[in-house]
């Protein structure tokens, strides 16, 4: 066989769009359940947990690195934007760089996506666990031993709460996209209501002189800070795995993409104004449940800690049911081009879902959550998301020289300035990541070309023709 020929073989966009149009998936979704699918994705451990450990990196500066990520954010976004109203498939960035790229690099794409969703979303499940356990603890004052929460290496033999949301999702998953789109949607309200209240209680403390000095740690501060953030707004993306569920993919999806953004963005700053504000930024040190902890200083009533950790576990639940959803589009996309195998890309008529898929994507990712230490992963999460976005830029860069006449719903303002400008700060936010991220990331590809050479390369439906 000849590698070269492989690598570098496209899937012509006319032939994506055709794949949609007679797809096998029920198209049940509108604008404002793809918007809620987005905003489901992304608002999560980010801004619960991860926060509080930028806080210390980037002192009360780390509003700009909000600012900051969400710009690169900004960048990709529109991009996808433009991407998902052409080519309105469930692949999302994979089936991009399929028609962009080439054969190699679409698969190197969607192996990065199975970072960003399936192996991100293990470690969104198990801080889930971790704020159960602090509710539990609040409202009952016991919290489930380290054995039965925590997995091996971690002091625990298997994370229990983490296998619990996988599986409430899954069945969610099972009974339809629509029923899951409702059920998200109910979240999605909740968790933004949760940080309207904490920024309400926590700007009623804010002072002055916690935010000075305002950049104790200097920009290199900042930018890692914006660098570690950057995991907060991952899946904006997500509705662009709708795209064969969505009912006028071409309108809502670019819609969708950039309004989750800003919606998301506006509400990440505020509450970052209103935590740093309230808490001097040395105190966020360590805390790994840090808007519970703000609001418990600040209000010193232990009920609205705890109502902002119901808040966040009902946040994180809808980012494990939104990105395992992604996750399985994905592969779906992946499955009919022959790179992984067919039966992932099975639809079962009565529900109108993948279900051997699903079953397959959960199981993985609960033994993944329940069995492995995750510690790492939120930043091994960001490179390989990174990538995939810098992927994306240029694929609207390609796209715009060789099928400049194509119909876009959505056009990137000011190209190619803004997607190259959005290559460069994924490029630069990936540098700003330490050695050890990109060592797993680095293994990791080679993990995905083994596959992609072993097995994918011969499989894939180009090469039958
Ligand atoms: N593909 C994804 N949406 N991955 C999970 C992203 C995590 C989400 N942004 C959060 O802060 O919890």
């Amino acid at each position: 066989m000849n590698l070269r020929a492989a690598a570098v073989r496209r899937k012509p966009v006319a032939d994506l769009i055709t794949e949609s149009d007679h797809g096998t998936l029920k198209r049940s979704l509108g604008l404002g359940q793809l918007t809620m699918l987005s905003i489901g994705a992304t608002l999560g451990s980010g801004i619960f947990v991860v926060l509080g450990e930028a806080v210390p990196v980037a002192g009360p500066a780390v509003v700009l690195s909000f600012v900051l990520a969400g710009v690169t954010a900004l960048f990709s976004a529109l991009s996808y934007a433009e991407l998902a109203g052409m080519i309105p498939v469930s692949g999302s960035s994979y089936s991009y760089a399929y028609a962009t790229l080439g054969e190699l690099v679409a698969w190197v794409c969607g192996w990065c996506l199975v970072l960003e969703y399936g192996v991100s979303v293990a470690s969104v499940a198990v801080g889930w666990g971790q704020y159960l356990n602090e509710l539990l603890r609040l409202t009952f004052g016991f919290a489930i031993p380290d054995a039965l929460s925590q997995p091996p290496g971690s002091g625990g033999i298997v994370n229990v709460p983490a296998i619990v949301v996988v599986l409430l999702a899954m069945f969610l998953l099972l009974s339809g996209a629509k029923e899951s789109a409702r059920a998200n949607a109910i979240m999605v309200v909740i968790k933004v209501g949760t940080l309207v209240l904490f920024c309400a209680i926590a700007f009623s403390a804010v002072r002055a002189a916690n935010f000075t000095p305002f950049l104790p740690l200097g920009l290199a501060g900042l930018s890692a800070g914006a660098a570690k953030l950057f995991f907060s707004y991952i899946g904006f993306d997500a509705a662009s795995t709708a795209g064969e569920e969505a009912k006028n993919p071409q309108r809502d999806l670019p819609r969708a993409i950039l309004l989750s953004l800003a919606i998301v963005t506006v509400l990440y700053c505020l509450v970052a104004v209103a935590a740093v504000g309230a808490l001097p930024w040395q105190e966020f040190d360590g805390q790994e449940a840090a808007l519970s902890h703000v609001l418990g200083v600040v209000a010193g009533n232990p009920v609205w800690a705890g109502l902002l950790a119901v808040g966040a576990i009902v946040a994180i639940s809808s980012v494990v049911l939104t990105v395992l959803y992604g996750q399985t589009r994905i592969l779906f996309s992946m499955s009919r081009d022959g790179l992984v195998p067919a039966s992932l890309s099975k639809v079962d008529p009565k529900s109108g879902t993948p279900r051997i898929n699903t079953l397959v994507v959960s199981g993985f990712v609960a033994t993944l959550a329940a069995f492995v230490p995750l510690g790492k992963l939120a930043d091994a999460t960001s490179i390989g998301t990174l990538f995939a976005f810098g992927l994306v830029n240029v694929a609207v860069l390609l796209l715009r020289k060789r099928q400049p006449e194509a119909p876009r719903s959505f056009r990137v303002p000011f190209s190619p300035v803004t997607p190259i400008l959005g290559v460069l700060c994924c490029g630069y936010m990936m540098l700003s990541l330490d050695g050890a991220t990109w060592i797993v990331f680095a293994g990791w590809m080679a993990l995905g070309l083994l596959i992609y050479f072993g097995y994918s390369m011969r499989r894939s439906r180009l090469a039958a023709e």
